[in-house]
């Protein structure tokens, strides 16, 4: 596939086959996905990755997690259930670790490559035929979940990537032109 149709068939995925996803793919993604630019090779990035084994203990903390914080209070036991079994079908868990050192232009130049890291992954597991969901926001970015993951002080979790073999491609989501939102100086 050229460039411009990986990027054009990526799409968020958020239903995946129970086929198991080969640790060894998700490493080999990565070692192409760390080539994005970072400024003076900072290589700001951090990886913890939950997967086979791994991703049932994972999900059995962030049961614990959500609970803790009241997730399920208000929802009948079949409910958590539900949720408990959406969490269980997503075969890995990769979060990404964004170091925060050095001035606040510093900072945002570290989180700016973490996050063009994060699509080189999504894109090149496109182009392998594999579904990623990049998850944020909500508990993902609690203390909570930074000590679930180990983060250390120095370190902010930018999201959440799922990644597995696509269930369901739902369809594109079309953007507006750039051209409408592009002036000429
Ligand atoms: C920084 C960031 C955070 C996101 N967080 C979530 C999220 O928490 N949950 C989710 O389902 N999708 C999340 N997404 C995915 C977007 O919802 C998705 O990219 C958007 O709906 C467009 O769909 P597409 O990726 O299929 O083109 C996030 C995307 C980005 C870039």
């Amino acid at each position: 596939m050229h460039a411009q149709q990986v990027i054009e068939t990526r799409r968020s995925i958020r239903s995946y086959t129970e086929q198991p996803v080969p640790v060894e793919l998700v490493e080999a993604l990565l070692d192409t996905a760390i080539y994005a630019p970072n400024h003076k090779l900072r290589e700001p990035w951090r990886f913890v990755l939950a997967i086979e084994d791994g991703q049932t203990r994972y999900v059995d903390a962030l049961m614990e997690l959500l609970t803790a914080r009241g997730q399920f209070e208000t929802k009948t036991s079949e409910q958590r259930q539900q949720a408990e079994q959406k969490l269980r079908e997503v075969p890995v868990y990769l979060t990404i670790l964004c170091q925060v050192q050095g001035t606040p232009d510093q900072q945002l130049e570290d989180t700016l490559a973490t996050a063009a890291m994060i699509q080189n992954l999504q894109l090149v597991a496109t182009e392998r035929g594999l579904g990623c969901c990049w998850k944020s926001g909500k508990h993902w970015f609690t203390p909570e979940y930074a000590s679930l993951v180990d983060a250390s002080e120095n370190e902010r979790v930018l999201g959440v990537i799922q990644i597995g073999w696509p269930a369901i491609v739902p369809p594109v989501k079309p953007r507006t032109s750039a051209k409408d939102k592009l002036t000429h100086f």
